[in-house]
């Protein structure tokens, strides 16, 4: 079976493309622009079919879909940094909106049976009062960003095409998720990557934090992974599921959870550049309708993720040093 993954070289879509690897039952395409960093996918890019395509270009789209004629399309790629999406909105719509128009487009014009996965979010609920936790499918959506209402918007499009056109979308509406890999503007990653620091020397003894306060749904992304994998199988296409863990903790208590790994004393610092316009306080998800529906349950342990996206970084600063050390 083919399978097409949008945003391939990026953090989910390099663990998707892995966890179908190991599976060894499809043949994985994926798509990246030219600009696109490969570091990711590096140590697999022999087992895939990579595609360079804008997806903002609708006929590199058409064209692309028409040839590979996947069965599943994984739609990963996106503008997925909240804070980006104050600075450059219009560059979020286009990215997130835009594009994915372009996929249900192309696969309207191919006549190709093919289920598509939509990657919304967590961030679409925004503002949820506290007798609405843990937060169903069902609950009002408060956007509180730019990104949040990009992420509606390819939400409502995914059920559109579905009534419309009878297009067999599922869409999941991921909770926090973090892991190896996780993009280092993003507040677990970049905590990480400041304590990896730290310790090699590279930076000053201070971890310069944003809002501390924020609650979050947090799921390691290899589990997240197997959960797309399970929504084109076992999920019922015109649905929305969320997929979350069902715990929540506050980025102090991430941030706390990722000191603990080390002997290094640190100073936090709070940087006002790091505070939004308005940020989502809590969120904490209800995933009972996607496990009931697919045997979903996520795996591995909060502290194996912190643990795992230190070690990360140590190994990524370790190696970058030793490049600079060699040239
Ligand atoms: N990025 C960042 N966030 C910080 C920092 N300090 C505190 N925070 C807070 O940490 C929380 C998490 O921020 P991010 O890691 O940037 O993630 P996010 O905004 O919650 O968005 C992520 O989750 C969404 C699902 O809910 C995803 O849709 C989105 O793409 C992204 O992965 C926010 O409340 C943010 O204000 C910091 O130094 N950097």
């Amino acid at each position: 079976m083919k399978v097409l993954i949008t945003g391939i070289t990026g953090f989910a879509g390099s663990h998707l493309a892995e966890y179908l690897l190991s599976r060894g039952d499809v043949e994985i395409y994926g798509t990246y622009r030219a600009r696109s960093r490969m570091d990711h996918i590096a140590h697999i890019a022999d087992q895939l079919h990579l595609v360079e395509c804008e997806l903002q270009d609708p006929a590199a789209v058409a064209q692309m879909i028409a040839r590979i004629k996947p069965a599943h399309i994984y739609h990963l790629a996106a503008q997925s940094f909240v804070p980006a999406s104050w600075t450059s909105p219009a560059d979020t719509m286009m990215n997130n909106i835009v594009s994915q128009l372009h996929i249900f487009e192309a696969v309207r014009a191919a006549d190709i049976p093919c289920k598509i996965q939509v990657a919304c979010s967590s961030e679409e609920y925004g503002l949820v009062y506290p007798d609405e936790l843990p937060v169903r499918e069902t609950n009002p959506l408060r956007p509180q960003s730019p990104y949040a209402v990009s992420k509606i918007a390819q939400d409502f499009l995914g059920y559109q095409y579905y009534q419309s056109y009878g297009l067999s979308i599922v869409r999941t509406r991921t909770f926090n998720h973090t892991g190896p890999r996780r993009g280092e503007r993003f507040a677990t990653s970049n905590f990480a990557k400041q304590i990896a620091q730290i310790e090699l020397g590279l930076q000053p003894p201070h971890v310069h934090v944003g809002n501390l306060q924020a609650r979050r749904d947090f799921t390691d992304v290899r589990d997240v992974v197997k959960a797309y994998w399970l929504a084109l199988e076992r999920g019922v296409p015109g649905s929305v599921y969320n997929i979350s863990s069902g715990n929540t903790r506050t980025i102090e208590e991430v941030l706390h959870t990722l000191l603990s790994f080390t002997s290094a004393p640190v100073q936090i610092l709070v940087d006002p550049k790091r505070l939004r316009p308005s940020d989502v306080e809590v969120l904490l998800g209800d995933a009972s309708a996607f496990c009931t529906q697919t045997g979903w349950q996520p795996e591995i342990p909060f502290h194996q993720t912190m643990h795992d996206l230190l070690q990360y970084w140590r190994d990524t600063l370790q190696a970058q040093a030793g490049e600079k050390e060699g040239s």
